[in-house]
């Protein structure tokens, strides 16, 4: 009696092998492995990674109930083995457990760095930087080179958020010429599905056989070589009195601040979806250009009026969500989803991938088109459980406005003031759309395209 008293109602899953449990079906790419789980065991679906027990939310409503209706109760981060040794035993926002000492360092966070009003007045940073940018690619154009796309809008982002967060420009200093690959190791680790997190012991042997743990090693090390560079942040901070409430800034938070800049990625999107679709690219590239006409500068009020431009980045969102599984959360006590039981402890991964691509809730899920979004309320910004790029509820995305505005300024000034093509020899189906996996989904191989000056350059 007691036995079937205890017998929880889980939601139903894939049959499991010993020890591994279902980590031999989550494959290189474990957003679209799980999406293909889903469709088959439902969407509230139970798995289990080694000995954790895990469930994944992958259609609007269980998403909803996970991000709204249970937020209280599921906004809680695991401990993932890599990130507490990369951030420093948690000490940053993203993957601090829901306690006091999150609420406090958001609390700052978003009144330091994220209101409207704040995203507002570190306006002058973006528009400096991304004057900065267009002076480079004039500079290729005039040469007829190649721009790694890529890498220079992955430095323009990391650029804006270290004079934004910071108060420091990024050019001359250490930190320039390593912060991209510290960045994107950082989030490789931070992203992969470690077998230190789901297997006691064997899980750390496993680690060192795939590399994750040198890596993670390395990344170790790296930091410590940067260490003047951040001591110097932190004093500039510190004398800036950026006060966090009874916490005191340190090292280690400004390291989990400084993982986060994925602006420069969704750019690099757009521009690719947009090459491979010249029709979109034209259309983008007139609106733009009848809008600005010969304005000299080109502000944020501009991104107004370019409603195109808007459903060009909104379709970008969709098809490429930066963070394909969101962060994962932690139910931090037993509750009920969907009439299944999700026990506390669980891990919760919401597919918001999954989401974007399913064909019960987007037509032709898998092909760029931006006029799905004409005559259509669906926004990114956390209340439509249908489009979620940044999360929603308490454990949102705080950097959405920022990342955001820069990511429209950029591109504005990039479809306005250049053509692009394509590097000597390659042809659309040579530019590939595969993502590469880790906690952001960047695109693997770096977009490489050839700016052409124009009567606006
Ligand atoms: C296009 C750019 C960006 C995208 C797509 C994005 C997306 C996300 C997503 C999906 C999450 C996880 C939400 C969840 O777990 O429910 C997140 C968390 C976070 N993002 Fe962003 N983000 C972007 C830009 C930024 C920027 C520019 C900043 C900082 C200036 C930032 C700061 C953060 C922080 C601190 C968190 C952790 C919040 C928490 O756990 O409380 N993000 N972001």
């Amino acid at each position: 009696r007691n036995m079937r008293k205890t017998k929880k109602n889980l939601p139903p899953g894939p049959p499991r092998l010993p020890i591994i449990g279902n980590l031999h079906q989550l494959g290189s790419k474990p957003q679209r492995s799980m999406l293909e789980l889903s469709e088959k065991y439902g969407p509230l679906m139970s798995l289990k990674f080694g000995n954790v027990p895990t469930v994944v939310a992958s259609s609007p409503e269980t998403v909803k109930d996970v991000l709204k209706t249970f937020d209280a109760d599921c906004c809680s981060r695991p401990y993932l083995t890599y990130a507490a040794r990369i951030s420093y035993n948690l000490n940053d926002l993203a993957f601090s457990p829901y306690s006091k000492y999150w609420r406090e360092v958001r609390k700052m966070t978003v009144l330091e760095l994220y209101t409207a009003k704040r995203v507002q007045s570190f306006r002058h940073v973006r528009e400096e930087e991304v004057a900065s940018l267009v002076e480079f690619v004039k500079e290729s154009a005039s040469l007829g080179n190649a721009v790694n796309l890529s890498n220079t809008l992955m430095k323009l982002s990391g650029s804006v958020i270290c004079r934004v967060g910071f108060g420091i420009n990024l050019k001359g200093s250490k930190l320039e010429d390593t912060y991209e690959e510290v960045i994107r190791e950082t989030m490789e680790v931070l992203g992969s599905f470690a077998a230190a997190d789901y297997l006691p012991i064997i899980g750390r042997i496993i680690d060192r056989v795939t590399g994750l743990h040198s890596k993670c090693e390395k990344q170790h090390m790296e930091d410590e070589s940067l260490k003047d560079d951040i001591i110097a942040l932190l004093l500039k901070m510190e004398r800036g009195e950026a006060g966090l409430g009874e916490y005191q800034l340190t090292r280690n938070h400004t390291k989990g601040i400084l993982l986060v800049n994925t602006s420069g990625h969704t750019i690099t999107w757009a521009m690719t979806h947009m090459i491979k679709n010249p029709r979109i690219l034209k259309k983008a590239q007139a609106e733009v250009r009848e809008v600005i006409k010969n304005k000299d500068t080109i502000t944020e009020e501009d991104i107004e009026q370019l409603e195109y431009l808007k459903m060009v980045m909104k379709e970008t969102v969709r098809i490429n969500p930066l963070v394909p599984l969101l962060i994962p959360r932690e139910a931090s006590k037993d509750i009920k989803i969907a009439g299944y039981d999700v026990p506390k402890k669980t891990w919760i991964h919401v597919n918001i991938w999954g989401v974007h691509r399913n064909p019960n809730v987007w037509n032709d899920p898998e092909a760029f088109i931006p006029e799905r979004f004409m005559d259509n309320e669906i926004d990114y910004k956390g209340l439509n459980f249908e489009l979620l790029p940044f999360g929603s509820g308490r454990r949102m995305c705080p950097g959405m406005g920022m990342g955001m505005a820069l990511a429209h300024l950029t591109l504005i000034n990039l479809l306005y003031r250049f053509d692009w093509k394509l590097p000597e020899g390659m042809e659309i189906e040579d530019v590939d759309l595969e993502e590469s996996y880790g906690l952001v989904s960047p695109k693997k191989v770096p977009l490489q395209l050839v700016p052409v000056l124009t009567q606006w350059s």
